[in-house]
């Protein structure tokens, strides 16, 4: 961490402790710690690999402990940036807008007001930039290279300009410096601030059934943002300060790695969530999902994302992501051919075919006349025979290559892409940095190019501008993401062989 932020990071912990965000179980703030709110149980720290800046326990934290307290008068909604007359009379007047747009347009008349503003500790610690996709220059949007996902990046963009043209005069009867009535200012408002509505998709398990992933799919409508945080009296949500420096990781994963070492259930630790507001204290409240060890990462839960849907909303993605899910195209008649929803047939991280994308490919494997007495096993989970099944996976075997085929460049050259980008990030020199331009492909040139490298000008310059470094960081994100996905596709080819093998007549 470098100076300038340690220093501004001491000036968001001791205001959080006065005005009252704490980890202690009781509402006063400890005398001892005055300095910062979070001594009993958690402390700031850089987890590079896992989210940068986080927050680490001071100390071990018991599964379902209370690890923070962030009081309703600290949160930043709609109501608490009434308080300021000019916005409100302004902000309450009839209008079109949103919620959320009003809220983003709170944040930045907050941020206008420069040190003047309560809520100036917190402004200065938030992030100065985010990857998330509605960021993303045509570049890094074409590096995704597969359709859906450049049009989900391009929407996002779209939907983030019209919403600044929107609030653009409330912003100018606010009186804003023109730097934030930008359309990058909104950009970054609204990547801390949007709160995306989406169904969320989840699993039941149904038990003593042959295949080993039987899930149905049920689903429910969260919201999610990079910082904000449901509210029950306010559908725009809110930023919590301190609260928002928890990072994510995903449910299933942290859960099922760690609840066998768990030290004997007690009260707290049947909590089903991360936190959330409670009224009885009037505060937001976070609890420890598992045990953690001293020094360890305390995450969140944010909810189960795909990495196309973090990088959209958070701007970042995981390599080892067990929620993400991979679509191939199907064709209408496989749609038509059962009632499993579209969103529910994918191929896992794992290569492996989702339950009712097995399930509706082995019934429109099977002849028509025969599908009505088949779709009861299928929709079981069941397998039908050996020729179906072979069918089926033939077919999909078929699909994932055709699609890989159809990208632009071999999982191979992405991640020798990546590579070479690392070693230019982590360059030490500008003589290293230009000896390694000098031997990289033709996609970092393409890259230098579409960042405006000149005939002559320095590439060691231009790399060392943050503009540049920025770019780079999310052109990196759309070959990360794209790597991954490429690796889907290839794990469900491997998968797809292995079960057309056991078929033959030595293994059966
Ligand atoms: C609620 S903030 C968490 C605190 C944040 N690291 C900070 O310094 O302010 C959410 C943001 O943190 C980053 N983040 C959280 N979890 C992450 C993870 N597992 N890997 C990479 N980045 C992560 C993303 O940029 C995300 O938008």
């Amino acid at each position: 961490m470098e100076r300038e932020e340690e220093g501004n990071l001491e000036i968001l912990l001791k205001w959080a402790s006065e005005i009252g965000i704490s980890n202690s179980p009781i509402s006063l703030s400890d005398r001892s710690c005055l300095s910062s709110c979070l001594c009993h149980s958690l402390f700031v720290s850089h987890f590079p690999d896992a989210g940068g800046r986080g927050l680490a326990a001071a100390r071990p934290l018991r599964r379902g402990e209370l690890v923070l307290r962030v009081p309703k008068s600290a949160l930043m909604t709609r109501e608490s940036l009434s308080k300021d007359q000019r916005f409100s009379i302004v902000v309450n007047a009839p209008s079109s807008l949103s919620p959320i747009q009003i809220l983003i347009v709170g944040l930045l008349y907050e941020m206008n007001k420069g040190r003047s503003s309560w809520w100036y500790p917190y402004l200065v610690n938030l992030p100065r930039g985010y990857d998330i996709l509605a960021t993303f220059g045509e570049f890094e949007k074409q590096a995704l290279q597969v359709d859906d996902a450049i049009w989900t990046a391009e929407k996002a963009t779209l939907k983030a300009e019209s919403e600044w043209k929107e609030a653009n005069p409330l912003m100018k009867e606010l009186n804003l410096k023109p730097q934030f009535l930008t359309f990058r200012a909104w950009l970054w408002a609204s990547a801390t601030f949007t709160l995306t509505e989406f169904h969320h998709h989840f699993n039941i398990i149904i038990p003593n059934v042959e295949s080993n992933d039987v899930k149905f799919y049920a689903s429910t409508l969260i919201k999610i943002s990079s910082r904000t945080l449901h509210v029950p009296w306010d559908e725009a949500g809110c930023l919590c300060p301190v609260g928002d420096l928890f990072n994510y990781v995903a449910p299933g994963e942290e859960d099922s790695a760690h609840t066998l070492d768990l030290e004997q259930l007690d009260s707290h630790s049947q909590r089903l969530t991360d936190g959330g507001f409670e009224e009885d204290v009037v505060a937001y409240c976070f609890y420890a999902r598992r045990h953690y060890e001293k020094g360890e990462q305390v995450l969140l839960g944010y909810g189960t994302y795909t990495n196309l849907e973090l990088l959209e909303h958070y701007g970042f993605l995981l390599n080892d992501n067990s929620n993400e899910k991979v679509f191939i195209p199907l064709q209408p008649e496989i749609c038509s051919s059962n009632t499993w929803p579209k969103d529910s047939m994918f191929i896992h991280q794992s290569g492996k075919p989702s339950f009712a994308l097995l399930s509706a490919l082995r019934i429109w494997a099977t002849p028509r006349n025969q599908r009505r007495p088949a779709s009861h096993l299928a929709y079981s989970g069941s397998q039908l025979s050996a020729e179906n099944e072979i069918l089926v996976m033939r077919w999909i075997s078929k699909n994932c290559n055709c699609i890989l085929k159809s990208l632009p460049t071999s999982f191979e050259e992405d991640r020798f892409l990546l590579s070479a980008i690392d070693k230019m990030q982590d360059s030490c020199s500008p003589l290293e940095l230009r000896n390694t331009v000098a031997s990289s492909t033709a996609h970092i040139h393409a890259f230098l190019e579409a960042n405006g490298l000149q005939d002559g000008e320095d590439v060691a310059e231009l790399l060392s501008s943050r503009k540049t470094k920025r770019e780079m960081d999310r052109w990196r994100l759309a070959i990360q993401w794209r790597v991954r996905y490429k690796e889907i596709l290839i794990n469900c080819i491997s998968h797809c062989s292995r079960v057309i093998d056991s078929f033959t007549p030595q293994n059966i």
